[in-house]
């Protein structure tokens, strides 16, 4: 069995950490889902978690485009109409939206001890908005945010971009990639930050096909189970709040 330290050299030493939001840091996946799951039922169809890991990270009108395809109702409901039935149901659920379990802990944790850390999602910024708004205290420790329809955002996962542009609007970027570590959830989102080069640990749904595990460098079930040193980040000073606290 590797020991701590071979465990730190294989993962390398990470300096700056850039967090997915949808499904990652905030439950707002479950809301796409129960939105989705309606508007299927009404051309007598059923939405399943292969559609939806399709979906997921995606920018808004790319994953509308997959939606309308893989089920089959692009002649009923063009991607257009499918995100407009949609965003009247997703601005009520929206603000109800509950951190994630571990986000608190893990966020407060990187940002007292000083570590770079930012949000790049695929939301774009009214949808981030109604996101975040109770959750100021959380979204106001990130450095920056990198939103789906930031300019530098030419395309959604998996392309490198949003994690690119996050990394360059960090002062004093690292040089390798490697030692920046993405949190992510969705499919799209880890080939993303691969194909930018960097580190990477999923923290996916439990209904999300094992095949998708296997592209990240580390997998948990939940944020609570993140050991920092395993990576070279600080050490969480107290091991009974990793197992007590789940925000
Ligand atoms: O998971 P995120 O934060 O990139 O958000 C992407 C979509 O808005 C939801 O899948
Ligand atoms: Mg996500």
């Amino acid at each position: 069995m590797a020991n701590h330290s071979t465990e730190i050299s294989k993962r390398g030493h990470i300096t700056h950490v850039i967090f997915d939001m949808d499904g990652l840091l905030i439950d707002t996946e479950g809301f796409y889902t129960q939105v989705q799951e309606i508007i299927l039922a009404r051309y007598n169809k059923t939405f399943d978690w292969s559609l939806k890991a399709k979906m997921m990270g995606k920018k808004a009108i790319e994953s509308a485009r997959v939606f309308v395809q893989e089920s089959g109702i692009i002649d009923e409901l063009s991607p257009e109409q499918f995100l407009e039935e949609r965003e009247d149901m997703l601005q009520s659920l929206f603000p109800t939206c509950k951190l994630m379990p571990g986000v608190s802990r893990l966020i407060n944790h990187l940002h007292s001890h000083g570590i770079p850390i930012c949000v790049a999602t695929g939301s774009h910024k009214r949808h981030f908005e109604l996101k975040t708004q109770n959750h100021g205290d959380i979204f106001s420790m990130m450095h920056h945010i990198v939103l789906g329809d930031d300019p530098e955002v030419k395309q959604g996962k998996p392309s490198p971009d949003g994690f690119l542009a996050a990394t360059k609007r960090f002062k004093n970027c690292p040089k390798d990639f490697q030692n920046i570590l993405v949190f992510e959830d969705a499919p799209s989102g880890v080939a993303a930050a691969k194909n930018a080069g960097m580190s990477i640990v999923m923290v996916p749904d439990p209904r999300l096909d094992r095949s998708y595990l296997a592209a990240a460098d580390q997998v948990l079930s939940s944020l609570l189970d993140f050991n920092p040193s395993e990576w070279g980040l600080p050490p969480f000073e107290d091991a009974a709040d990793q197992v007590h606290s789940n925000y």
